[in-house]
């Protein structure tokens, strides 16, 4: 971890090792002007609104933005995908950036968060966000051809928010941590309930030396499919 010592030591700040690396501009493309500018934000504005804690500022990058990013290989370039539980954008303002063909509908049910995400979106220019407020529950059903979700609930209660939101042959694409195996393994009744059929957990790469991120996907099986 980088540190920079700001007053003789005394007041020790934490700086993100990635600010300045060009390998970041390099991995974003064409989205990076937008993914910039919301990690921008979320540098100024991040913790005075609540969206994310102090320690996280010198994180941004490696364990949110990169972490984000993991989802998009197991994403269509073009349909709708919906982000449930997207607090302060994450996945789904950086899927959108990296994604400009589909269509990205952010889901929350938290105003102040609604409002946040709002501002992003003025914010970056990002085209294809439709913002909702709402739980994964109350949702349009058989919407989505995919969607994406972080840090809101256990899988077993993802497969039962959002096998509804899915159409047939739609992906659930979950940011999942070291335990990725076992909640595959404890929701495999929920996934029996729900319809929702070959749970895989996949490690997805982004920039070479950062760890790879755990993501599980299962499809909402489609009627009359063998399981
Ligand atoms: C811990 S935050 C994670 C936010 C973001 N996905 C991330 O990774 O930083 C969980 C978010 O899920 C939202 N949430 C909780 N229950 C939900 C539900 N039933 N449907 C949709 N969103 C929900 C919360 O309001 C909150 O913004």
């Amino acid at each position: 971890m980088v540190v920079a010592s700001t007053n003789d030591g005394i007041d020790d700040v934490e700086v993100d090792p990635w600010i300045g690396d060009p390998r970041l501009e390099t991995f974003f493309g064409p989205a990076w002007p937008a993914v910039e500018g919301f990690h921008r934000m979320l540098v100024t504005e991040g913790e005075l609104r609540g969206l994310i804690g102090p320690r996280e500022v010198p994180r941004l990058w490696e364990r949110h933005l990169l972490n984000s990013a993991a989802v998009v290989p197991f994403l269509p370039q073009r349909g709708v995908i919906v982000d449930v539980g997207s607090g302060a954008g994450l996945p789904g303002i950086v899927a959108a950036a990296m994604l400009p063909e589909a269509a990205v509908v952010l889901l929350e049910p938290m105003e102040r968060r609604v409002v946040w995400l709002g501002d992003v979106v003025s914010a970056t220019g990002l085209a294809n966000v439709e913002i909702r407020r709402g739980r994964a529950q109350e949702m349009d059903e058989g919407v989505a051809d995919a969607v994406t979700v972080r840090a809101v609930a256990s899988l077993d209660k993802l497969y039962r928010w959002t096998a509804p939101i899915l159409r047939a042959g739609g992906t659930l694409v979950a940011l999942k941590g070291e335990r990725a195996d076992d909640e595959v393994l404890a929701a495999t009744r929920a996934a029996k309930e729900t319809g929702m059929i070959g749970a895989q957990v996949r490690a997805s790469e982004t920039i070479q030396g950062v760890a790879a991120a755990r993501v599980v996907t299962a499809e909402r099986g489609r009627p009359g499919r063998v399981r």
